[in-house]
């Protein structure tokens, strides 16, 4: 559910028509509904209520500070991988025991950071991290809070780029290995075990892999218990996927907590869930105009004023993402197009032989779906300055990070001096 609409044929976000904003700001940029985030956290929070839970949205899928603050006020606790994402939920004033700390490759100084932030949990992913953590802990003497990642082995059957919790993936401590690296961590000084973890991957489009990744570790949570080992946080990842192409019905958040939840039948337990694309995924869009339409001989293309280097998905996933116009024109006719970028790659494209009432220069579009691993995944490949970013709430809006300039961009960079 989203709150993007047409109203008397103009694209809306919330009460907000995008081309005022586009008028007032430029293009392009991108657009996030803050009813639409609020409400989806609402609803996950809403359907894991009949357990002890905690909300910890990713901050990965979109971490604009706007965004976080608006969660963090619906009290949202927040996943994050790196000492840039510590620094942004600081920002925003979240406690540290709403959040916790994943990723395969914590440096020193990001462990020094969230002991001293004092996180919930670090999500710890092998036996060298598990090391440096307690070194680390011993040299600030503290007890560092710590789950293992375990890696169930379920395949998540979504596309291979994202799926992480296969024997082959990087990601978390092989379940046959699981106990064993327990007691390890239980007997260190500064390390206390407080959980387990668990994500297998992203845009999961059935239920079944969450299902049987909780099925395996749960029989490792009894295995545990006889060791003396108790589970207390139990974090199931993220990965709820969103519909991205109309006739894609992912399970929503209410099914798939009941499937959990039937599956934990009352474990006492703290849940934690870590999701970003079913968050932020179809609270935002990305507003481009058209530059030019080129008849090729074989093919239609519109050429937009966004490229590759502000939406990547499609470039690296093959991604589909839907393209609508801001002023709906019943009309025109269809047209099969290709929408494409100005970068000098022929993998810049928004969508291919696409069926899209006709367009014209000048015109802009609306690319859906891109809240999450939208901006985030930005570049600045080709010298494009960053766009800018806005968010709605109502029927006001604010620009929530300033499109870049080539100035900025070039300020860190210089011609070789001597130093
Ligand atoms: C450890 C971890 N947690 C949470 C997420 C968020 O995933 P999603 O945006 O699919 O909910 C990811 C990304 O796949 C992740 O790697
Ligand atoms: N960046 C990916 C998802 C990766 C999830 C992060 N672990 C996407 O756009 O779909």
């Amino acid at each position: 559910m989203d709150y993007f609409h047409y109203q008397d044929d103009q694209l809306f976000c919330e009460e907000v028509a995008l081309e005022q904003i586009a008028q007032a700001v430029g293009t392009p940029f991108y657009c996030y509904s803050e009813r639409t985030l609020l409400h989806h956290l609402q609803v996950f929070q809403q359907a894991f209520a009949s357990q002890d839970s905690l909300i910890c949205y990713s901050v990965k899928a979109n971490s604009n500070l706007a965004v976080l603050d608006a969660l963090a006020k619906q009290g949202a606790g927040f996943d994050i991988v790196s000492g840039g994402e510590l620094e942004r939920v600081r920002r925003v004033g979240c406690p540290g025991e709403r959040v916790v700390f994943s990723g395969v490759g914590k440096s020193r100084a990001e462990i020094q950071a969230a002991l001293a932030y004092g996180v919930r949990m670090f999500n710890v992913e092998s036996i060298p991290e598990l090391q440096r953590i307690q070194e680390v802990a011993l040299a600030m003497d503290v007890a560092a809070p710590v789950t293992l990642r375990i890696n169930p082995d379920v395949d998540p059957k979504t596309h291979p780029y994202i799926s992480t919790g296969l024997k082959r993936n990087k990601f978390g401590i092989p379940f046959g290995e699981a106990v064993a690296v327990y007691q390890q961590a239980a007997q260190m000084s500064h390390v206390q075990v407080v959980g387990l973890d668990c994500h297998i991957g992203s845009q999961l489009t059935q239920l079944s892999p969450f299902v049987d990744a909780l099925k395996r570790v749960m029989v490792l949570i009894q295995a545990l218990k006889g060791h003396g080992i108790e589970i207390k946080n139990l974090d199931l990842g993220g990965g709820l996927g969103i519909p991205y192409e109309d006739g894609d019905t992912p399970p929503s958040p209410a099914e798939l907590a009941a499937a959990l939840l039937e599956q934990l039948d009352g474990m006492p337990v703290t849940v934690i869930l870590e999701p970003g694309r079913a968050i932020v995924g179809n609270a935002g869009v990305l507003v481009t105009r058209v530059e030019y339409v080129k008849k090729g001989e074989q093919r239609h293309f519109v050429i937009t004023d966004a490229g590759m280097n502000d939406l990547l998905r499609p470039a690296i996933y093959n991604a589909y993402h839907g393209v609508i116009p801001l002023q709906r024109k019943f009309d025109r006719e269809e047209q099969v197009v290709d929408v494409v970028g100005p970068i000098c790659e022929t993998g810049d494209f928004f969508a291919r032989d696409r069926y899209l009432s006709e367009v014209y220069q000048g015109e802009l579009l609306a690319v859906r779906s891109a809240g999450a691993y939208g901006f985030v995944m930005s570049s600045n490949y080709n010298t494009r300055p960053r766009v800018a970013e806005v968010l709605v709430r109502g029927d006001r809006y604010a620009v929530v990070r300033k499109r870049e300039s080539v100035a900025q961009l070039l300020e860190n960079e210089s011609l070789f001096e001597d130093a």
